[in-house]
């Protein structure tokens, strides 16, 4: 079942679980518009190479959409409908004012130049530009994406339509970014592994295993670390590394920024990245692509947590597996909603035209973050489900009543 199908499935169970009627879950579900465009660039050598671009829009009833642009070579159209459908109910269950969009470019950023790059990102942004905007859609980073594409897209939009540093979000802070948005996502999923091991277990005294180093994974582990976690492994797209006595992240985290690879930091030994996932651990954060835990490895999972820092890393099958053998799951519509709510921050301070300090950004982000987890959970109960489930019928009941409340008259 790929992304789409098990993201819809998800949505028609907590749907059914809230009793909305049928006609109610069809408008819910389908997109409010797909964008698919063609982007042609000159490559350095003076070659055309064409690309193709994506960007969903699914529901803007709760206010301006707001998601991701990814940059990876297995983009395609049901992958970004399904991201921009997880949009919609995470940006509910967070409780900011966003609906759900998500965008993205197949292609390989690794093998394209700075220039190349700027160029796709320019195009991208000519052929959508009069679709997205501060109270339309509000693109941020994603997968293969970081501040300098904001920065890029802020640049063109801004061309059209004048100085605009709301469209975007992520960008650098010289540009009107927020204090703590780099950060956000991975500081989110600390907040949300805080909260879930406070619920069932021992606080930060576990061992945890993280698969993704980049945007997410990098800021999760240097967040979960100081707290006290142990990360026993972690992995990206070059390999994996373990070291029982815990790694240390710091060291790790610079030895990488200073173009080391895994494989070639001391403090830690290789081992078989197929491994990883089911490597000796109590919480297991994936934090890189979708669909990795599926019903391939899923039986063979040691962890009894999952927090789901990557946008659907747990497939339909693995997720069944998973629960009958009582490992507990924190969904990605929850764990990795840090992003979002920053962005909101981000967002609300350029049309303020005031700028927080990061302590501040920090404690709010805590609160949004646990707030939403009491949610969740007031769900899980009233719901009598699991907590995919208890986010799902939140997010998608504060959808259908705002939906709702707006009345269907044409
Ligand atoms: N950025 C954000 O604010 C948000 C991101 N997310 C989700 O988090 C996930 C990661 O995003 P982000 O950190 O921004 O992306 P980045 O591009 O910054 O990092 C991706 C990481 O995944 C690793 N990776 C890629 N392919 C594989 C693979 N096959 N096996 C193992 N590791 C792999 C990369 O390895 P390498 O370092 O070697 O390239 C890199 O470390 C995505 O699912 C995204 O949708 C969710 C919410 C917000
Ligand atoms: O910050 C944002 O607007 C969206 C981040 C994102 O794409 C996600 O949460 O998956």
């Amino acid at each position: 079942m790929n992304a789409l199908a098990a993201t819809s499935r998800n949505f028609r169970q907590a749907a059914r679980l809230l009793g909305l009627d049928s006609k109610l879950q069809k408008s819910l579900l389908i997109p409010l518009r797909e964008i698919k465009v063609e982007c042609t660039i000159p490559k350095d050598d003076g070659t055309l190479a064409t690309f193709v671009g994506f960007r969903v829009q699914h529901d803007n009833s709760r206010g301006p959409m707001k998601g991701g642009i990814r940059y990876h070579p297995e983009v395609d159209p049901d992958e970004v409908n399904a991201l921009a459908q997880l949009m919609t109910w995470k940006t509910a269950v967070a409780a900011v004012p966003y609906g759900g969009a998500k965008g993205g470019i197949g292609c390989t950023p690794g093998e394209l130049s700075r220039s190349e790059l700027e160029r796709l990102t320019r195009v991208f942004t000519q052929k959508i530009h009069d679709l997205i905007g501060i109270n339309t859609d509000v693109p941020a980073p994603d997968m293969g994406t970081n501040a300098q594409t904001m920065a890029w897209i802020l640049d063109e939009y801004s061309k059209f339509h004048g100085h605009s540093p709301a469209v975007v979000t992520g960008k650098p802070i010289d540009l009107g970014g927020s204090l703590g948005r780099d950060a956000a996502t991975g500081r989110g999923v600390m907040y949300a592994t805080e909260a879930l091991l406070t619920e069932y277990s021992d606080h930060f005294r576990i061992n945890l295993v993280i698969q993704g180093l980049g945007n997410v994974g990098s800021w999760a582990a240097k967040l979960i670390h100081q707290k006290g976690g142990k990360i026993v492994a972690v992995g990206d797209v070059t390999g994996a590394i373990r070291n029982k006595s815990g790694i240390d992240i710091p060291a790790l985290l610079k030895h990488r920024s200073e173009g080391g690879s895994l494989e070639d930091f001391y403090g830690a030994e290789v081992m078989d990245a197929a491994e990883l996932l089911v490597h000796e651990c109590d919480v297991l954060v994936p934090c890189a692509l979708g669909g990795v835990l599926n019903r391939e490895n899923a039986a063979e999972v040691k962890a009894r947590f999952i927090i789901e820092g990557a946008n659907h890393p747990t497939d339909t099958e693995a997720d069944e597996i998973l629960a009958k053998k009582g490992v507990i799951v924190l969904p990605d519509i929850y764990a990795n909603s840090g992003g979002v709510v920053v962005s909101y921050f981000e967002w609300v301070q350029n049309i303020q035209g005031f700028m927080w300090d990061e302590e501040k950004v920090n404690r709010e982000l805590q609160k949004y973050m646990k707030n939403a987890f009491q949610n969740i959970k007031d769900m899980c109960k009233s719901q009598n489900c699991n907590l995919r489930m208890g986010a799902f019928t939140l997010g998608v009941n504060r959808v259908a009543k705002a939906t709702l409340l707006r009345g269907w008259e044409a």
